[in-house]
């Protein structure tokens, strides 16, 4: 039996405003890969998303993905699942503003239309709010200019956690490399 999610990204009223950290990145700033071998924007990744993100004002970020054949679901299209990627990667960079290591609990996702292969996305996402360690966030994608057509859309909670989490359950990290993931953007 497959149990389904019990959990919604849907969030209360009375969340916990964002902060923006004082020492986050200047709105402008091309945040760097967090992981050489990243799918979502890791250089040495060979078919990878290769996004370039940028930290926004409050703690927003923006972020472009360029579809290829790679990235295929349906012949020239591109796959549902890799939207997905793209929607975590651009929501994921907001923990550089917010200075947190934290991770995806919850993504949801709206398709809303098809994403042709060779279309460049322009992604955003921005930080709604806390409730404890849960990060409520929204994020969206249009085709080709950041006022083009909404193509995907995204509610998502990311879970604050600590150093322990990639060094016990990842590969190759140490606790001083996640510091540095930390607060070295
Ligand atoms: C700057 C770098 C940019 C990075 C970009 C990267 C983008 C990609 C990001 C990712 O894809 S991360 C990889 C995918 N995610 C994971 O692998 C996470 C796997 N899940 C876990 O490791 C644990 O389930 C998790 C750390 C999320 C929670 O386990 P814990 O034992 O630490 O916490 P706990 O279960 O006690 O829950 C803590 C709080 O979070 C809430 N929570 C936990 N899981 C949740 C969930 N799935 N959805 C919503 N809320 C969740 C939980 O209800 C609770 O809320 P309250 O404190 O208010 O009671």
């Amino acid at each position: 039996m497959i149990e389904p999610p019990v959990r919604s990204a849907a969030h209360r009223a009375d969340l916990d405003p964002p902060e923006r950290h004082p020492e986050a990145p200047a709105p402008g700033t091309v945040l760097p890969s967090h992981y050489a071998d990243c799918v979502g924007c890791g250089p040495n990744h060979p078919t990878g998303l290769r996004m370039v993100t940028t930290a926004g004002p409050d703690v927003t970020v923006t972020g472009t993905f360029t579809v290829t054949a790679a990235h295929q679901g349906a012949p020239g299209l591109a796959h549902g699942g890799v939207l997905a990627t793209a929607l975590d990667e651009v929501l994921g960079g907001l923990s550089w503003l917010l200075r947190k290591p934290m991770v995806t609990g919850r993504l949801e996702t709206d398709y809303i239309r098809p994403v042709p292969v060779g279309t460049t996305l322009a992604l955003a996402a921005r930080c709604v709010g806390f409730s404890g360690r849960r990060m409520y966030a929204k994020g969206q994608g249009r085709l080709d200019t950041p006022d083009g057509p909404i193509a995907i859309r995204a509610a998502a909670v990311f879970v604050v956690v600590g150093v322990e989490h990639f060094t016990e359950h990842g590969a190759d990290m140490t606790a001083e490399q996640v510091h540095d993931y930390e607060v070295n953007p």
